[in-house]
């Protein structure tokens, strides 16, 4: 299989998803790309118990913004973003993600392949700095190097919501940059980014902080990121006066 052929999940078509709850809005704005609200995602585990996992997770996220999601390791970050992808269905609230929209995984060698445009695929891969990399088997590829293909075949299908699962992962500092810059050449994506590096707050144009499956704070970067140093100096001040 050749480079062109590795493409992002993605869905096309506008998408309004009232699950069991009350419905949120029934012609949502058109500055809002991303709107969840009161969203709870549980499991049922082996030995029948059920597992909340999100608990009330409201979100809102205007059209053409890169946002950050922020939070402790295993605190639903992941699985926020893929019931905004729509991999997973929550237990109950209202969801609406304006399409196509695309989901880049953690792990690139899940991504999704399928066909394509080849010209298209090809500026998107030019806009990445990768065009030198079309005709690469898929697997010769590095992790960083997956990532940014599946970016481009997502800027490829023109998709207006991208969400990105935590691509520190597999990016350096210079290739993530390159990630921002393509966002913010393509004025029209709307982005949602899991990241642990509070540095990426300064580039974002808002973010969402978790913790224990809630959104305990959503809004400007700057609050948040102060809000997450003063928890951290606090917890060393504990850890080192114990
Ligand atoms: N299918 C499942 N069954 C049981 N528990 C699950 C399942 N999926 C997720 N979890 C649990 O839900 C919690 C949230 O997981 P999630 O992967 O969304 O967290 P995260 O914030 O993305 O974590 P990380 O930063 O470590 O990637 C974790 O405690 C995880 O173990």
């Amino acid at each position: 299989m050749n480079l062109f052929t590795l493409a992002p999940t993605s869905l096309p078509h506008a998408h309004l998803s009232p699950l069991r709850s009350t419905p949120m809005r029934d012609n949502p704005t058109e500055n809002v790309a991303i709107e969840g609200r009161n969203i709870n995602f549980s499991v049922n585990t082996r030995q029948g118990k059920i597992v909340p996992i999100l608990k009330d997770c409201s979100i809102r996220i205007p059209s053409g913004q890169l946002w950050m999601l922020l939070g402790p390791n295993g605190c639903g970050k992941s699985t926020l973003l893929k019931i905004l992808a729509g991999l997973l269905t929550p237990t109950n609230g209202t969801l609406f993600v304006r399409r196509p929209k695309s989901y880049v995984f953690q792990n690139p060698d899940h991504q999704r392949h399928l066909s394509s445009c080849r010209s298209r695929v090809s500026k998107a891969l030019d806009a990445v700095g990768m065009s030198e990399y079309l005709e690469r088997p898929v697997q010769t590829l590095s992790g960083g190097q997956k990532q940014r293909v599946a970016i481009a075949g997502a800027l490829a299908e023109a998709c207006k919501v991208l969400l990105l699962d935590e691509l520190t992962t597999f990016l350096d500092e210079s290739d993530q940059a390159t990630v921002r810059n393509l966002l913010e050449i393509s004025g029209e994506v709307t982005a949602l980014w899991v990241t642990h590096r509070l540095e990426e707050l300064e580039y974002a144009d808002g973010a969402v902080y978790m913790e224990d499956g809630r959104v305990i704070m959503d809004g400007d970067g700057a609050r948040i990121s102060k809000f997450i140093k003063a928890k951290q100096s606090s917890y060393i001040n504990r850890i080192n006066s114990s």
